[in-house]
Order: structure tokens, then C-alpha cells, then sequence
């Protein structure tokens, strides 16, 4: 079996996959797309960081490819749908480089505090400076997180020991969680008004995109610092410029940038701007620990069928996979739109499997659940094996229940999600024998595709909203591809479902949202 190694690697790795006897391992980085696309068809196994872009071009041209496995978490350079279908597993990596993270995110805070890569420049430019780069102590000032996962709780772990006061917002952990490892959660803008720093911790999504926008360095104290580690875009860049230039934010330590390498990016000539070059995950340590999980996952798949940390396939055998493939598909769909809709951390899923389905072996679906109601919060961490795990740390309580007649379907299956804030059921079915739909919203009624671009709207039953409504996406250019209305009462509203060709902006949702008669508008994106 042929194994290709595009980018850099750490050699411990490299060689433990060069052991395997049935491997011939090449190492060629710094590939053209096509040149990739020219040599891909004669391996089975391709190895990647973050630099080779494994587009459906690629995905199509690789004719003998059985896996992708990324040494590190983001799989933003992946296309796991094209891989999906081609049946070709996509793996990462998603604890390895966590602690040397968090590390670089409190090296950054540091750093800032004490103008130390300014400081440098100037002393090797042969000047003595000390007035200039008066500094600032971080005892006692309030460090605010966004984001409290794996790394978020590190940097506040970290943090803790600098005796900083650490405040965190994350929607998704209840309150008494973050409480018990002593940090108090807030609501963002508590935060926001709050926070000496600000760091970000959470993974690129459309909700967490330009989270530091405009408006929230309105209402930041002035002379915050502001700390981004994660993924370039969730402080949108053109705001902070502007709050860095309005005095707002006093410096700004970015490791990641909406374009990477950064091209004319103002931000970069701003002095009081340090940046590094998506270093955070980069330490001998870190390289090492995924560079050795990598081949390990390779070995155990391509060697011994195991699969781990696969984000587009459960941990099961074969035949099985086969007949459960279409429900695991609806699963974790259902999963992705229930999350979509619904605010607050979740608490209880409890999950109902009616009609064939009940026969089925059910616990892969409700993993597939949990992944799809997680990932939209969790990004490309999340999968199939570390599921359960994720869940429970997260207190969510998980019931199942099977029966075996269904009223109106010969399959069923209906979740019901409560948070911290609000409760919601979806279900879904096959319409034909592959045709994945949801069913249900509550007591709405519908036959939905589960994919593309959605938009779910509550609003007050008055004649012309839904020609507004049409007028308004139409005026930006957004066709309506399908629109389901709700004959029903849905907490005294009715409810329009619709998919469109492109995903609505965050401007057109604004606009339909100040419309008098529409109360919510939902993006979902499938
Ligand atoms: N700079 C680097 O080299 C580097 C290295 C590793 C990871 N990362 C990035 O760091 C980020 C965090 O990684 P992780 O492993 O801690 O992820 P994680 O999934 O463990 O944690 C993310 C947390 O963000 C929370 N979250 C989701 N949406 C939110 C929202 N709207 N508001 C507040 N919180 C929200 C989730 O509940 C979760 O607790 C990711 O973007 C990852 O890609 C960067
Ligand atoms: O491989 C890298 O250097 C990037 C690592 C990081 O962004 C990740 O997603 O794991």
C-alpha cells in the first residue's frame, strides 16, 4: 500500500509508518494542486497538516485513496463530503496539540502585556527605549475566554496560575460546569465590558464568525487587549483595525488570520499588533504527539480495519456500516438542524426510534446524533469515537427508546433536545428508500431535504409577510428553491421553512428580522 505524506511531518511519524512492511511511504511537501492531482491516484493513504488542500479535485483523481488523516484538528483544508461519498475516511488528530496552544495563547497575553517583540525590535535597532514600552502587569485583571473547551479550559487553568481573574463565556457548558473547576461563566456581554483580555477559544462557525465584531468593541472597556489563537475570522479583522485606531483595544495578539499567509493585511502595520504565523500548535511536543497519533490511526486502519477518530465514520464493522449508512446520514443531520435551532447549553437528548429502524443497531445513530447536534458547536474535533465522551463531559443526559409500529411512516426517528433555555423535537424519515427528510419541527409538520442552505422563520400569520419575505431574498439575489408554511400553531406563530440556492447573509436575516410580523429568523446550513 502506497502512503503520501504532503506536508511536514514530524520524523517520528514518518518513520513508524515507513516500519509497516506493507507500506511504501513517500514524502513530498510543497505539492502544486496539480501536481497532487498528477500522483494521487497510486496511494491508498495520503497524510496531511494544514497546507495541502484536499479538494474535490483532488477527491475525484484519487482513484485507490481509502484515507485522509490530518495530523493536528482543523480540517478546514479537507472537502469530507467529496471524501464521504467517495467512501474515503477522513481522520484528525484532535487532542495532541492542545496544551502547546493554550501555551502560545498566555505567551501572546504575556507578550502584549509587556511589548516584548516591539522591545525587540527597538533594542536591536540599537535603541534604549524604557518610557516607550512601559508595561503592564496581568495579576489581578480580568481575562475573559470565549470558548471553553480543550484549550479554553487550559488558558484558564494557565491563567489561574498567573493569579489573573478568569471569565468565561461558552453557551454550550452549563454554567455549573465552568463553576466547578472555578470560573465564572458569563453572558457575552458581561464579558465584553468586563475583560482586561479577551481570548478566543471556539471553533469557526457561522454563529462565532466575527463574534468580535463592531459592536462588541463598542461595548469593550478601553484599553483591552484582545488575543485570537483560533481561527482566523472570529475577530472580524477590519472591526478590530478600527477599534485599534479608535483607542478601544490597546494591542492585539493574532496567530491566525482570515487569509493565510496574510496578503496587505493593515492590521500587520499597526505597531501595536503582534502576530505569529499559526504557530499555536507548533512545538517539537505538540508535532510529535500528532505526528505519532497519525501513523498509529493509519496503521490501525489501513493495517488492521480499526477505525479512530474518523470524522465521517463510526467505529464499526463493515456489513453493519453498509445497512446503517442512510440512517447515520439522517442521524446526524437531525442532530445539526436541532442544534441550529435551538439556544442554551444542552441538557437532556432523548431520541425515539420507531418502525424497521427500531431493529437496527441503534447506538451508532445516536452517536451520529450526538455528532451532529456537537459538531455545529464543536467544529472538526468532533467525532464518532470521542461522541460519547464529549457528551458526558458536557453533563448532556442521553435516553433512547425504540417501537416498533410506526402511525405514518415505516421509519421514524424523533429527538427531543432540552437546553438551559428551550426545548425543541425534530424528527426525520426516508421518502422513497434513500431519500432522507425531516418530518417534523414540534408540532410542524413538513417534508424538507436535509441539505443546503435553510431558513427557519417564526412569524405572526398576517396576508403579504410571505411575499415580503420572497421580495426581501429575492432583492439580494437569493432564489427560493423550496418553502414549507406551517399550518399549525407554533407557539402562537406560524413557522415558514425554506432552502434557498446561497446562504443568507447576516444582513438579510437582519433585514427579514425587522420586518413587523417575523419574529425569528434561523439560518441552517447542511
Ligand atoms: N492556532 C493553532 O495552531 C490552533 C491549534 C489547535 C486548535 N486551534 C483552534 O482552537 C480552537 C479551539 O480548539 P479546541 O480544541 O479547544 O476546541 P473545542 O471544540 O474543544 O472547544 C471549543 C469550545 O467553543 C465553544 N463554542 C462553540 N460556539 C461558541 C460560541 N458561539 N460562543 C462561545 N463558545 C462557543 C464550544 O462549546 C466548545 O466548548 C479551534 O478553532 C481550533 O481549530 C488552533
Ligand atoms: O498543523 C498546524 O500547524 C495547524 C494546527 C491547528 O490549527 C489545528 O487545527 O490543529
Amino acid at each position: 500500500m502506497k502512503i503520501l505524506v504532503s506536508d511536514n511531518l514530524a520524523e517520528s511519524g514518518v518513520e513508524k509508518l515507513r516500519k509497516v512492511q506493507q507500506f511504501e511511504v513517500d514524502v513530498k511537501t510543497g505539492l502544486t494542486p496539480d501536481e497532487l492531482r498528477g500522483i494521487i491516484k497510486d496511494y491508498d493513504g495520503l497524510v496531511i497538516r494544514s497546507a495541502t488542500k484536499v479538494t474535490r479535485d483532488i477527491i475525484d483523481a484519487a482513484d485507490n485513496l481509502k484515507v485522509v488523516a490530518r495530523a493536528g484538528i482543523g480540517l478546514d483544508n479537507v472537502d469530507v463530503e467529496a471524501a464521504s461519498k467517495r467512501g474515503i475516511v477522513v481522520m484528525n488528530t484532535p487532542e495532541g496539540n492542545i496544551v502547546t496552544t493554550a501555551e502560545h495563547a498566555i505567551a501572546m497575553i504575556l507578550a502584549l502585556s509587556r511589548s516584548i517583540p516591539q522591545a525587540t525590535n527597538s533594542i536591536k535597532s540599537g535603541k534604549w527605549e524604557k518610557k516607550r514600552f512601559m508595561g503592564r502587569e496581568v495579576f489581578n485583571k480580568v481575562l475573559g475566554i470565549i470558548g471553553m473547551g480543550r484549550i479554553g479550559r487550559i488558558v484558564a487553568d494557565r491563567a489561574k496560575g498567573l493569579k489573573m481573574n478568569v471569565i468565561a463565556f461558552d453557551p454550550y457548558i452549563s454554567s455549573e460546569v465552568l463553576e466547578s473547576s472555578g470560573i465564572e461563566a458569563v453572558a457575552l456581554d458581561d464579558l465584553l465590558t468586563r475583560s482586561d483580555y479577551i481570548t478566543v477559544h471556539t471553533p469557526m462557525t457561522p454563529e462565532t464568525r466575527d463574534i468580535l465584531n463592531a459592536k462588541a468593541f463598542k461595548k469593550m472597556k478601553e484599553g483591552v487587549f484582545v488575543i485570537n489563537c483560533a481561527r482566523g475570522g472570529i475577530v472580524n479583522e477590519q472591526d478590530l483595525h478600527d477599534a485599534i485606531r479608535a483607542g478601544i483595544v490597546a494591542g492585539a495578539a493574532l496567530d491566525v488570520f482570515a487569509q493565510e499567509p496574510p496578503k496587505d493585511n493593515p492590521l500587520l502595520a499597526l505597531d501595536s499588533v503582534i502576530a505569529t504565523p499559526h504557530l499555536g500548535a507548533s512545538t517539537d511536543e505538540a508535532q510529535e504527539n500528532v505526528a505519532i497519533a497519525v501513523a498509529d490511526q493509519v496503521i490501525d486502519f489501513l493495517v488492521r480495519g480499526t477505525i479512530r477518530n474518523a470524522v465521517n465514520a463510526p467505529n464499526i464493522d463493515g456489513a453493519v456500516l453498509a445497512r446503517l449508512r442512510p440512517y447515520l446520514k439522517l442521524s446526524e443531520k437531525l442532530g445539526s438542524v436541532l442544534t441550529q435551532i435551538t439556544r442554551g447549553a444542552i441538557q437532556k437528548v432523548s431520541i425515539e426510534y420507531i418502525g424497521e429502524v427500531a431493529s437496527m443497531e441503534t447506538q451508532p445513530l445516536t452517536y451520529s446524533i450526538l455528532k451532529g447536534m456537537l459538531t455545529p458547536i464543536m467544529g472538526d474535533m468532533v467525532n464518532f469515537v470521542n461522541v460519547p465522551v464529549l457528551a458526558r463531559e458536557r453533563n448532556i443526559k442521553v435516553t433512547e427508546s425504540v417501537r416498533s409500529e410506526a402511525e405514518d411512516f415505516t421509519n421514524l426517528i424523533g429527538i427531543h433536545v432540552k437546553t438551559s433555555e428551550e426545548e425543541n423535537l425534530v424528527a426525520g424519515s426516508f421518502f422513497g428508500k434513500k431519500d432522507p427528510r425531516m418530518v417534523r419541527i414540534n408540532d410542524f409538520r413538513l417534508e424538507a431535504a436535509l441539505e443546503g442552505h435553510l431558513l427557519l422563520i417564526y412569524n405572526i400569520d398576517t396576508p403579504g409577510t410571505i411575499g415580503a419575505i420572497g421580495t426581501c431574498l429575492g432583492k439580494h439575489h437569493i432564489n427560493i428553491s423550496m418553502m414549507d408554511v406551517g399550518q399549525v400553531l407554533e407557539r402562537g406563530q406560524n413557522i415558514i421553512f425554506l432552502r434557498t440556492d446561497t446562504p443568507v447573509p447576516g444582513h438579510v436575516k437582519e433585514e427579514l428580522l425587522a420586518m413587523d410580523n417575523v419574529n425569528v429568523v434561523q439560518a441552517i446550513e447542511l
